[in-house]
Parts: structure tokens; C-alpha cells; sequence
């Protein structure tokens, strides 16, 4: 699991840890594991040319320390002072180590910039000093300590001006703003150095592997289709037909023990899947939604009544102005979401964390927000972020298909919470497979999805 805490949290850990430890020692474990992730982005040390961006900070102080451990290597470092303060021993570091400071850009090539203009302490945006210096640098790889400089650390906002970084080389733990959008897109690659904080449970997480493997359902040996769950799709209609083949196509991927069909897209559903069944009876689960047409307010009903966990999507959503009654996960994009709550598209975007969060409380649902980095929210405030995925998977039908492959988990005994990001992890693990770096569409990611489950198990 990739763990995200809070700037409080991190905060308290820190001083719990520094209280036991020699003055400075944190900062010098964060600043050798920013040095050697610097080093790695180098050809070779001895003459590479690194300037760090120093603001008045600790985070300042990491870039200074680390860049005293790269002038001994022999880097030619030049940091260049945002503030009137910087980290007065930091300072002393480099200087000792044969670093200079200049006040404006070198005037040489530079390798790589160390933005370490502030961290968790930072208010969002960036002083006009700093957009000054990133501009003169543009073109160079950005090397951001702790968190890229000027984004929202806890919410993952962008409220100003911000780095945008090539590396993140972030400390103890991760912070929000490294897995939630739109942040997440300013960070690049993301390092974590284990500097030995001990951490409370994190509220927000990302699934990795080895998590999905733990939460997989599988079958054990006695088992037969009905022990391991019946989903029952309500997606598709005579006018679109194409819903329901994709919903289903993801239900039918092998995570439960059967499909039953119960929509207007019969004849194509069953021509696609001939191991769907098509007759009414019990089901575990419900999936209810895209291309329903006028029937689908009926369909949300009847599935509602059955009392089980429900995956409400596309058309169905318009449908939902409260808690449903029954366990449910909403699969929202953001143009959905906005119709639902009223709040603006451009405002959802800005800070997908934040409204579903808010939707999962309002509807009392585990919200699944889809987007680059897809949000699942927990009424209690928990929330997990995908980070699996491809720009590719931005096709039409996808959402079908994870919305069928949601129910199918559910249908297998998962949990909301766990169905949804498990769910949402597969399909974006699925794309990855099925795009090979090029274009697919919904049946390559459905179809692709097997053999994801199949390589983790
Ligand atoms: N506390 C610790 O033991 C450790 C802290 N570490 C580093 O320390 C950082 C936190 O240090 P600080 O608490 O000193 O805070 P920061 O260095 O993040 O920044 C705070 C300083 O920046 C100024 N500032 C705030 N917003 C600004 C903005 N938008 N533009 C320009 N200046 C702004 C503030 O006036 C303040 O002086 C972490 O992110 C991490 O890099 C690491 O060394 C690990 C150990
Ligand atoms: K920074």
C-alpha cells in the first residue's frame, strides 16, 4: 500500500522522532536520499552542474545539505537564494563543500535544478521570484524535494502558480498532493526515502500489486457459481445495445461465478457472451446504468429492492438525489458528478479528492470520481487513488466495462470500498496491458483483464 499522511501528521511524527534522535539527523538522512536520487539522474557526477532553488525553509535546508554531499562528489552546485534567510548551517554545508551561491541563473548548461523552495510548510503558489527563476531554467529536469513547490500539500489543489517537477523526492512518507490530481501530474516520478517516522493509518492510500492480490477473490476448491457470487447487469437497451455487451463484458471477465442479464440489449448481450444468462433470479449484486434508456429509473428501482450492493452508473446517476438504502458504489466522471451536486466541473477537476469526498458523505456511497488519477471515496473520509491506467483508456465504453466489473466484485463477496478501487485498478492495469503504448478500446480493455489477474496471481 502507498501510504499518504497529512502535513499534521508528518509534523507530529517528525517531532516524535527528532526528540529522539541527534540534532539535524533527519534532515541529513533526507538530504542523502535526495543527493543519491540526483546522482542517478546524472551521467556521471565529477562535472555535472546542479543549481538548487532555496527558499527560506527546511526544505532549503534538504536542498543545501544535499547539495554539499553532491559538491564533494565533485558537482559543480550553485544554489540560488529565494529568500533573504535560508538555512544558515545548510548554507554553511555547501559552502564548505565547494558550492557557491549565485542570484541569478548560472550562466553555464545546468543538469539538473533542486526545487526546494518550500515543502509542507508552503502556502500554495509561488512568489514571483521563484516563477522567475523557473523560467530562466525551463527545459531542465526538475528535481523536487519533498513535495513540487506551490501545490496544495493536503488536498492536491493548484491554486497558483507551481513546479512541475521530474522527480519527487519526497520524505517519510507520501503526501496527499503526490497521489491526488491535480498535483499528482506536477510530482513525475515519485521517490520515497524511509527516514524512520512512525506513521498513524494513512486516510488516504494507493493500492499497489500486492494489495490487489490480498483482496482478489478466488475460488477454493469446493467452489461452484453460485458460491462465488451471481451479477445481476441492467445496463443496455434496444437503442443501445453496445452499453450492455461492455457492461457485461467486464462482469463476465471471470471474477464471479455468473451473469445474469436483465435489459433491453438481449439478443447482442447473448450473442457476444453466450455464458450469460438471461432469465430473472437472485443476485448478489447489481450493476444499473449506462445506455439504459427511458427504462432505467425502473431498473434503479427493482435493483434497489433486491436489497443487495448496487454499482450505479451513466444514466442511472441522474436518478440519485440521496442515500440509496442499500450498500452502493457511484461511478462518476466529473461532468456526472457536477450534475448531480450542482458544484461547478472546473471546480470537481480542481480538487477531485475533496468533492468525493463530499458526494460519498451526501449519498452515504462509496463514490468512485473518474479521472487521470480516479478518486474512491468512503463516507468516513477514507479514500484510495488509481494510479494505474493510460491516457488511452480515455475511450468510449470504458466506463461500461468498469462499471460491470465493479458489480462482478461485489457480486464476489468485496466489500464497496474494496470492489471499487480493486475494481478501478484492474481496469486501468488492463489498459496498460491491452494499449502496449498505442490506442485500444473498451472490448481490448475488457478482454485484457484475465490476463491481468492471471499475471498477478
Ligand atoms: N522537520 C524535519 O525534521 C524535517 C523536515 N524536512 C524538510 O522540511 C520541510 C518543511 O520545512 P519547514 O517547516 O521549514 O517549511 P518549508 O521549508 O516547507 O517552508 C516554510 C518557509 O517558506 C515560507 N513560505 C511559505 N509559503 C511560501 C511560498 N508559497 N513561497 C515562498 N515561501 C513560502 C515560509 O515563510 C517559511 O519560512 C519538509 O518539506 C522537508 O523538506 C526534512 O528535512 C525531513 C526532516
Ligand atoms: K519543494
Amino acid at each position: 500500500m502507498r501510504s499518504a499522511h497529512t502535513v499534521e501528521q508528518v509534523r507530529a511524527a517528525e517531532t516524535a522522532l527528532m526528540a529522539r534522535l541527534p540534532e539535524g539527523a533527519l534532515m541529513q538522512r533526507a538530504a542523502a536520499g535526495l543527493a543519491y536520487a540526483v546522482l542517478d539522474l546524472l551521467p556521471q557526477a565529477y562535472g555535472a552542474r546542479v543549481t538548487l532553488l532555496v527558499g527560506s525553509g527546511d526544505n532549503g535546508g534538504d536542498a543545501l545539505y544535499a547539495g554539499a554531499l553532491l559538491a564533494r562528489r565533485g558537482v559543480r552546485v550553485s544554489a540560488w537564494l529565494l529568500a533573504a534567510a535560508p538555512h544558515r548551517a545548510g548554507l554553511e554545508a555547501l559552502r564548505r563543500a565547494g558550492g557557491r551561491v549565485v542570484e541569478a541563473a548560472p550562466s553555464q548548461p545546468q543538469d539538473v535544478v533542486v526545487d526546494g523552495i518550500v515543502g509542507i510548510g508552503g502556502r500554495p503558489g509561488l512568489r514571483p521570484e521563484a516563477v522567475a527563476a523557473l523560467e530562466v531554467l525551463r527545459g531542465v529536469p526538475v528535481v523536487a524535494v519533498d513535495v513540487p513547490s506551490g501545490v496544495d500539500v493536503d488536498t492536491g489543489r493548484i491554486d497558483g502558480p507551481a513546479v512541475r517537477a521530474d522527480v519527487t523526492v519526497t520524505f517519510g512518507t507520501h503526501k496527499v498532493a503526490l497521489l491526488a490530481d491535480p498535483a499528482a501530474a506536477y510530482a513525475g516520478a515519485v521517490h520515497l526515502v524511509d527516514i524512520g517516522l512512525d506513521l498513524p493509518e494513512a486516510a488516504v492510500e494507493s493500492l499497489q500489486a500486492a494489495d490487489v492480490v490480498a483482496l482478489l477473490p478466488r475460488p477454493d476448491e469446493h467452489a461452484h457459481k453460485y458460491t462465488r457470487g451471481v451479477v445481476g447487469i441492467r445496463a443496455g437497451s434496444a437503442r443501445y445495445p453496445g452499453a450492455g455487451v461492455l457492461c457485461v463484458s467486464g462482469a463476465a471477465a471471470g471474477l464471479c461465478g455468473m451473469v445474469r442479464y436483465l435489459a433491453g440489449a438481449r439478443d447482442a448481450v447473448v450473442a457476444a457472451h453466450p455464458d450469460v444468462v438471461t432469465e430473472n433470479g437472485r443476485v448478489q449484486a447489481w450493476a444499473v446504468g449506462s445506455g439504459g434508456g427511458p427504462d432505467v429509473a425502473t431498473m434503479l428501482a427493482e435493483a434497489r429492492a433486491d436489497g443487495v450492493p448496487l454499482v450505479v452508473d451513466a444514466d442511472a446517476l441522474g436518478l440519485v438525489d440521496g442515500p440509496l438504502g442499500v450498500p452502493a458504489v457511484l461511478t462518476p466522471h466529473a461532468g456526472e458528478l457536477s450534475r448531480m451536486t450542482g458544484a461547478a466541473r472546473a471546480d470537481i477537476e480542481g480538487d477531485p479528492l475533496g468533492h468525493a469526498r463530499e458526494a460519498a458523505v451526501t449519498y452515504d456511497a462509496v463514490v468512485l470520481l473518474k479521472g487521470r488519477h480516479t478518486v474512491v471515496a468512503r463516507p468516513d473520509g477514507n479514500a484510495r487513488i488509481t494510479t494505474t491506467g493510460v491516457a488511452w483508456l480515455a475511450t468510449a465504453g470504458a466506463g461500461d466495462v468498469l462499471a460491470g466489473l465493479i458489480g462482478a466484485l461485489l457480486a464476489a463477496g468485496l466489500e464497496p470500498y474494496d470492489a471499487a478501487s480493486v475494481g478501478s485498478w484492474l481496469h486501468g492495469a488492463a489498459a496498460t496491458y491491452a494499449a502496449r503504448g498505442g490506442p485500444i478500446t473498451a472490448p481490448d480493455v475488457a478482454r485484457a483483464i484475465p490476463g491481468v489477474v492471471r499475471d498477478l496471481l
